[in-house]
């Protein structure tokens, strides 16, 4: 007989209709608990053993639920939440050059930073994502952001070749950044990381510095590469070489590195990646909107590459919902390998969770549910009518869902959102300073 004394102390039971831990790959459990203490996932067992086993503090019934990690959004520029429906229909250097580079001069400084970067939380939260990558101006305040909600961040300092509102160029930029990294030494939510624009806008000197602070303090490096064809043909036209070699020769792909966008991937770009251990993060709705090209992540994936998943900015997708982008990948995966069968529903999960994880280096603690790993995970209700009836419970959260399904989220043992409402973030507060924000873009446009 088990008495309460032989009990395992612990704080939550969550009692869940499906859990998907992601691993083993392609795993639905029934009617298990999850069992949570503190920061940590303590077990993950049949409600039976549980009920034998664990005495918690608290219990939530989720019987119509799937629960499953969070979801990890490995690109973006939180604060563009701010820019959302500005300039759309446009290729990505006119929109870039004539659009968006002129506001960010207009706009971007520290509450520009703080007000987009609290949006862009919030509807990252409400969709399921807990931990997220960003590169933008002030990453200082992103990362104080991000850290007061506790959400779990990458924070990528930007390195380009032209002045902007937060430094005067790549020296400046390489000095803020590298204390950035001092600041953030050791902490469990914020992992501060390296943002070289891009190839054709960081130059051969601040690239080399790039890999030498990577060298020295271990952290990663995202840069958007081979987001299109001209990026590709004009570096071969003027320097000889496709941006991919280039950056290999300056010693920028390896374990460390993820390489964002890569429509553009012939056989040299893929034995790069694989040999090197270069990350991809696939951006698939930028990448459609901005008419940039296809990534071929099943290709990508055969070859042993790790390929992780992003929205890229609210501006180019033009929001910030993971659930959306796995439909749009999942299917686009298929047609551009030609094969149903590419990217199943299990896989694209994986690729929003366990395979971002890797590309941070810390698949060990974070991207599956599993005992011993951080408390960061997602439920999902699947009670509505237009999702009945429930064969897989991972089809309809790829093929079928949009996020705002998510109920619940938890990130190192914390609740984030409890029946759909954020616990830590008051949005209403927040409208008055994203209005007042529009206004101002507006009147400048008008102009
Ligand atoms: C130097 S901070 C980041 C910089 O990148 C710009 N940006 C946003 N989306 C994209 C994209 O898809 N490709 C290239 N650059 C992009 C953003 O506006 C910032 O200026
Ligand atoms: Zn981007």
């Amino acid at each position: 007989m088990t008495t309460a004394s032989s009990q395992n102390q612990a704080d939550t039971r969550i009692n869940a209709r499906w859990i998907i831990p992601i691993v083993p790959e392609g795993t639905v459990l029934e009617d298990h608990a999850l069992i949570l203490k503190g920061s940590h996932i303590l077990d993950l067992l049949p409600r039976a053993q549980a009920d034998r086993q664990y005495q918690c503090r608290e219990t939530l019934d989720l019987n119509q639920h799937v629960v499953m990690p969070g979801l990890i959004n490995m690109h973006g520029h939180a604060a563009m939440a701010l820019f959302r429906g500005l300039a759309d229909d446009l290729p990505l250097m006119t929109w870039l050059n004539d659009h968006i580079w002129p506001a960010e001069q207009a706009f971007v400084g520290e509450s520009f930073i703080l007000d987009g970067t609290r949006l862009a939380m919030a509807e990252m939260l409400r969709t399921g994502t807990t931990t997220f990558s960003d590169m933008y101006f002030f990453p200082e305040v992103a990362a104080q952001a991000a850290r007061d909600l506790g959400m779990r961040a990458q924070i990528c300092f930007p390195v380009i070749d032209f002045p902007t509102a937060w430094g005067s160029g790549p020296e400046e930029y390489l000095r803020k950044g590298a204390d950035l990294i001092d600041a953030w030494r050791g902490d469990d939510f914020i992992m501060p990381a390296i943002g070289p624009h891009a190839p054709y806008t960081v130059s051969d000197g601040p690239l080399s510095e790039v890999r030498a602070l990577s060298e020295a303090t271990g952290a990663r490096i995202q840069i958007h590469l081979h987001e299109t064809a001209f990026e590709v043909s004009d570096a071969i036209e003027r320097l000889g070489q496709r941006p991919s070699a280039r950056l290999a020769r300056a010693g920028l792909l390896g374990p460390r590195s993820q390489c964002v966008h890569m429509t553009q991937v012939d056989d040299s770009d893929l034995a790069l990646l694989a040999n090197t251990g270069a990350h991809v993060i696939h951006c698939p709705e930028s990448n459609l909107k901005l008419a940039s090209g296809l990534c071929p992540v099943q290709a990508l994936m055969d070859r042993g590459v790790n390929v992780a998943i992003g929205t890229d900015g609210a501006a180019s997708n033009n929001d910030l919902d993971l659930f959306g982008e796995l439909a749009s990948a999942a299917m686009l995966a298929k047609v551009v390998a030609g094969d149903a069968s590419a990217l199943s529903a299990h896989r694209a999960l994986a690729m929003a969770t366990l395979h971002g994880a890797r590309a941070l280096g810390r698949e060990h603690e974070l991207g599956s549910l599993e005992a011993g790993k951080l408390a960061d995970l997602i439920a999902i209700d699947l009670s509505d009518p237009f999702l009945q009836p429930v064969y897989d419970p991972a089809s309809h959260l790829v093929y079928s869902h949009h996020g705002r399904a998510v109920s619940h989220s938890w990130i190192h043992g914390v609740p984030q959102l409890r029946d759909g409402e954020l616990t830590r973030l008051d949005l209403e507060a927040l409208m008055p300073a994203v209005r007042a924000w529009r206004d101002r873009i507006r009147q400048r446009n008008a102009r």
